[in-house]
């Protein structure tokens, strides 16, 4: 269990992480035992930052974040670097384990002033910001606020302690102006604002470091949060047995749209081919049958002809995995496509049109997804409600369309609550991508570069969670895989990339996974 726990990349919210402090000192670590451990980690990260013995200047705030810093100070001075320390408070101000780590750090202090950072900045070759970690409840003001200001004309590199003042750790908003951090060092494991931009873009390289947190505390917080990281679903990553044949591996089915916009559907059937899907179909309008079957090879295309063309299509019972919506049109008829898509109770993505076409009618599709989960199971089998089938992969824009009242700001938690509302698992799509599952979970994707942001390339992710789920991995799995390989194929791929290179760069992504299970 141990063992295990170390290995899953929870994430935890800065409520979560007092709790793990508290049950620590309640199981007999005290509160300055884990303080002295967690300056003592910032104070070997600031001497790898300045290794010639430079001056380094410590922001110290009211709360224990600022505890930190003093020890840090206290360290760093013991170990011969040249420290100055400014406070941000009166010392009257400082309460238990930081008002105690103030009185052992025995060195001069000034008030932080503007003449004193000043003064402080003139010779500092690193600022350790230890001002506020996970206390801060509103956004900078005074001194502090002018700190930012100063510290970024100055652009002395700053060493952030838990986490750059002014953000918030469990949304990654900033609150207000916020320190610019070279490097975070932050204490068991991350906090969501770590991931979340931009949060993720103001700290820098992120340390996690150990304080002697026990794992066992994991069982009473029970995490519902993750980075999403391959540890996440490693477990259920598809990878063929010696005597697999490609029924055996999953027979993805994706719509294609008219004429115009074949390109959209195209890049998401080779990519849920590329995921493994044992074989991929395409059904297409009659009229452009010719131009899918001329850019196709490996993949198969078939006519939506007649009156019940989409029923006689979604009847094959090998069929293990849909995707609709990629160039399919926002007209209505898309919408009554996919309410009959999901009333086969298949695993099904809906991506783009798919989800703009339900703007004005959100309960309708709601209820289709609801209709599909239940698919399949006996009135009063199992647990109720039923794991999810139906994964929805909207770019902010969609979101906002299906989901009007939910403040996208806030992206973890707006994917949580449309994933509850919808029984869909949701991919909030954007650098920091968020994968939620009505069940709670929830994953923040932290390896998408930014040559991602390129027409196409959200067709070739659906194709890709669409090609796992045909593998039969569970939707929220399915998702978080499909996110993780795209970020990875898109560093493969390189700054330049278009869609098209995409699911090339799949390849070597799949063999890494399918290698490091075989090992
Ligand atoms: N035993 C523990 O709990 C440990 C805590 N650690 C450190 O403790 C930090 C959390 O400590 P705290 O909970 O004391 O929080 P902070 O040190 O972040 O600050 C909280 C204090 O600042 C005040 N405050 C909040 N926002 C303010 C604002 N905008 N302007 C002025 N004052 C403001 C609060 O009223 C409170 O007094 C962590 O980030 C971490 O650095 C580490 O020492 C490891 C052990
Ligand atoms: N700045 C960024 N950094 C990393 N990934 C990004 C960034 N912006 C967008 N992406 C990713 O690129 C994809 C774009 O998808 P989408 O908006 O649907 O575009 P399209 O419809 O043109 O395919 C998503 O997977 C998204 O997470
Ligand atoms: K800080």
């Amino acid at each position: 269990m141990q063992a295990n726990m170390d290995r899953i990349p929870y994430l935890l919210t800065p409520e979560e992480m007092g709790r793990a402090d508290e049950l620590t000192i309640y199981a007999g670590t005290p509160g300055s035992v884990l303080m002295e451990r967690a300056g003592g980690k910032v104070a070997a990260a600031a001497q790898q930052m300045v290794p010639d013995g430079g001056h380094i200047l410590i922001l110290c705030g009211p709360g224990n974040n600022g505890g930190d810093g003093f020890v840090a100070a206290r360290q760093l001075d013991g170990a011969g670097f040249d420290v100055s320390v400014l406070l941000l408070c009166d010392p009257a101000r400082l309460k238990g384990d930081a008002a105690q780590a103030f009185q052992n750090m025995q060195l001069p202090w000034s008030q932080l002033t503007e003449e004193s950072l000043s003064l402080g900045l003139g010779k500092a070759g690193l600022v350790i910001d230890a001002l506020f970690g996970a206390g801060l409840d509103r956004a900078l003001e005074g001194m502090a606020l002018k700190a930012v200001k100063m510290l970024r004309a100055s652009k002395t590199p700053v060493l952030a302690v838990d986490l750059p003042s002014g953000l918030n750790g469990a949304t990654g908003a900033a609150l207000g102006a916020v320190f610019e951090a070279v490097r975070t060092v932050t204490f068991y494991r991350r906090k969501p604002g770590h991931l979340l931009e931009p949060g993720r873009s103001y700290c820098g390289i992120v340390e996690v470091v150990d304080i002697g947190i026990r794992d066992d505390v994991l069982k009473d917080i029970n995490p519902k949060t993750f980075a999403n990281e391959p540890f996440l679903w490693a477990a259920v990553f598809p990878v063929p047995g010696r005597r697999a044949h490609k029924y055996s591996r999953g027979h993805a089915l994706v719509f294609g749209g008219q004429l115009q916009t074949t390109g959209a559907s195209r890049l998401s059937a080779m990519a849920a081919l590329r995921a493994g899907s044992g074989l991929v179909t395409m059904a297409v309008p009659p009229g452009a049958l010719s131009t899918y079957a001329a850019h196709l090879t490996a993949i198969m295309v078939r006519p939506l002809k007649g009156e019940d063309a989409l029923a006689r299509a979604l009847s094959d019972d090998r069929l293990s995995g849909c995707l609709i919506g990629p160039g399919y049109g926002t007209g209505s008829k898309t919408s009554v496509d996919v309410v009959s898509v999901l009333a086969q109770g298949r695993a099904t993505v809906l991506d783009a049109d798919a989800l703009t076409c339900f703007e004005a009618d959100t309960q309708r599709l709601f209820q289709a997804i609801s209709a599909c989960n239940t698919a399949g199971w006996a009135e009063n089998a199992g647990a109720t409600p039923k794991p999810a089938k139906v994964v929805l992969t909207p770019h902010e824009g969609e979101f906002k369309r299906l989901f009007p009242d939910l403040n996208v700001n806030n992206r973890l938690t707006a994917a949580r609550q449309a994933a509850q509302a919808s029984g869909a698992v949701v991919v909030l799509k954007g650098p920091d991508t968020v994968i939620a599952a009505p069940d709670g979970r929830a994953a923040i994707n932290g390896n998408a570069p930014p040559w991602l942001a390129t027409a196409g390339s959200g067709d070739v992710l659906a194709g890709l969670i669409t090609g796992f789920l045909a593998q039969s991995v569970p939707a929220f799995e399915a998702a978080a895989m499909g996110v993780w390989c795209h970020g990875e194929a898109g560093s493969i791929a390189g700054a330049g990339l278009i869609a098209e290179d995409l699911p090339a760069a799949v390849q070597p992504v799949i063999a890494g996974l399918v290698a490091e299970r075989a090992g």
